[in-house]
């Protein structure tokens, strides 16, 4: 088994008197893939947010490649690449110019640019302006801009949100491919067949507690075949098309 890259330990979070995030723990190592799911309002992006230093946990401890956010902000940020969940893309850049420019933000080579586009599959259309892209084309270059530093983990918040199916599995390949490469990675979802495609660890949180955790293959054990979307139907109390799953998506990715 690879280090643990991410070490999530009994974090609480408060807003405003509120408690939204209720003692979570979870570790994500190199080469592992771990999905944070639940329904809308579960804590899913303040998890996410908190574990890239954009917000800070009231209680407990976020650690990255053994690096707290306190105590070496540098270092822990530049342990990270982040996929926010919307980007609003410069008018008028191509995919190169808008790489460039964060690969010089983040002291990054011209040469790591050119890589990196071709690692995502935009290098044919470098040139052409992101304004023309589709949404899964501006995703892969979300996701470009994430690797661009090799970073230990990666940080995604809905990343295939707004897919259609042909841009989701591409967008899955990818994140394999990262995986493959030794990334710690820990996304969140409510595609539940992107989970189950991807994921070697699956954690559902609802009203910003663990309620269900486990590989995907505990959650068949556990579920049954869909396991899940069984897991959602038990754990949130309602029909899985409501959430826009279907039965039957499960295991089709691949
Ligand atoms: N800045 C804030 N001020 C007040 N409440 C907040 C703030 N940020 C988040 N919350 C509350 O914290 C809870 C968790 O929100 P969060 O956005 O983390 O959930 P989520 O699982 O990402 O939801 P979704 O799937 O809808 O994006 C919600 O009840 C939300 O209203």
């Amino acid at each position: 088994m690879g280090e643990v890259v991410l070490a999530v330990h009994e974090v609480d979070k408060h807003i405003a008197k509120q408690k939204i995030i209720h003692s979570v723990s979870m570790e994500v190592r190199e080469g592992q893939v771990l999905a944070l799911c639940g329904g809308n309002g579960a804590g899913k992006s303040t998890m996410l947010r908190m574990i890239v230093g954009i917000a800070q946990p009231t209680g407990g401890t976020i650690e990255v490649g053994g690096l707290q956010w306190k105590k070496d902000r540098r270092g822990y940020a530049g342990s990270i690449g982040y996929m926010p969940d919307d980007y609003l893309f410069g008018h008028g850049l191509s995919a190169e110019e808008t790489l460039s420019f964060w690969a010089s933000l983040r002291k990054v080579s011209k040469m790591r640019v050119d890589e990196t586009l071709r690692l995502v599959g935009l290098h044919d259309v470098r040139s052409k302006a992101v304004s023309s892209f589709s949404k899964g084309m501006r995703q892969r270059l979300l996701f470009a801009q994430a690797l661009l530093s090799k970073p230990r983990l990666l940080v995604m918040d809905e990343p295939t949100n707004g897919l259609d199916p042909y841009w989701m599995e591409s967008f899955a390949k990818l994140v394999l491919m990262a995986k493959r490469e030794g990334h710690a990675i820990i996304f969140s979802t409510h595609q539940l067949q992107v989970a189950e495609a991807i994921a070697d660890q699956v954690v559902f949180l609802k009203q910003g507690r663990i309620v269900e955790e486990g590989t995907v293959s505990v959650f068949r054990e556990r579920y049954g075949d869909q396991g899940l979307q069984q897991a959602f139907h038990r754990l949130f109390g309602f029909q899985a098309d409501a959430a826009g799953l279907q039965e039957g998506n499960s295991h089709e990715l691949f």
